[in-house]
């Protein structure tokens, strides 16, 4: 009973209208299994769930309260991982298109995955390419923080990476730490409502111009899907108590 209680108020909480008249647009980028998915929905629902199937792409919305209060909607795009592969990088479509849709960027590796920190430079450069003058703002993260006795890239790599990059930089643990991941997105949410324009209210137009939005949206939001991976989770979690 506790469960569906919670499962609907994740459903609410995840699908609340966006009475906003702005978007924020959010791509989250990084290798496979790095914790896109588990931060995604950390930060949009509080909970960690620990299993999720590989992701294809999914978008996820909701309204965020910003610094003065007010309130901007999001849409977030956790995208399928990138590998490497011998002849390269392996970028699915859907990464570039994401890439090019999004008004800021989170880039994420796993302090327990050396090729996942390894493939940071690269995408930050695709992301430069696909901005060109209009480069959007990035953060990078680095997740699993918790997972001390497996950490392959040292907690100095990640600041000095950053910088070099120029963007900011946060170690976080989606499954340890809500606090440390609801603080990098907002403050993302908070920078990007503070350049972007709002709508002006007589003409219902933006005052200034944003990214073009005849680049392809992403895969649609599909709170369906989000739904669905609550259930399968928690049914997981039931089948495994009844076995005990
Ligand atoms: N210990 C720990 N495990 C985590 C953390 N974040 C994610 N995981 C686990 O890492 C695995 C991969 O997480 P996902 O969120 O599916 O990773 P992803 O980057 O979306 O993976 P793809 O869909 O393959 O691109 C899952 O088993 C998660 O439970 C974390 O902060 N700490």
């Amino acid at each position: 009973m506790r469960l569906i209680q919670n499962m609907s108020t994740i459903a609410e909480f995840a699908t609340a209208e966006c009475a906003s008249n702005r978007t924020i647009k959010i791509a989250v980028i990084g290798a496979g299994g790095v914790g896109k998915t588990a931060l995604v929905v950390r930060f949009l629902t509080r909970r960690f769930i620990g299993d999720y199937e590989r992701n294809a792409g999914n978008l996820y919305s909701r309204e965020v309260q910003v610094d003065g209060g007010e309130q901007v909607a999001i849409q977030v795009q956790d995208t399928p991982g990138v590998d490497m592969t011998g002849n390269g990088l392996s970028l699915p479509d859907h990464v570039t298109c994401s890439i090019q849709w999004a008004d800021a960027v989170v880039l994420v590796y796993s302090v327990t995955d050396r090729s996942s920190f390894d493939l940071i430079s690269q995408l930050h450069q695709l992301v430069s390419r696909a901005g060109g003058a209009n480069l959007p703002p990035v953060i990078l993260l680095a997740n699993k923080a918790d997972l001390l006795h497996m950490r392959q890239v040292d907690s100095q790599q990640g600041p000095v990476l950053a910088s070099a990059l120029g963007c900011s930089f946060y170690e976080v643990s989606a499954s340890e730490d809500y606090s440390q991941v609801h603080g990098a997105f907002h403050r993302l949410c908070c920078l990007m409502a503070k350049q972007q324009p709002a709508v002006a209210p007589t003409t219902g137009v933006p005052e200034k111009k944003g990214r073009s939005p005849l680049i392809p949206r992403p895969k649609s939001p599909n709170m369906q899907d989000l739904k669905r991976r609550f259930k399968q989770a928690l049914s997981a979690k039931v089948r495994t108590v009844t076995s005990v």
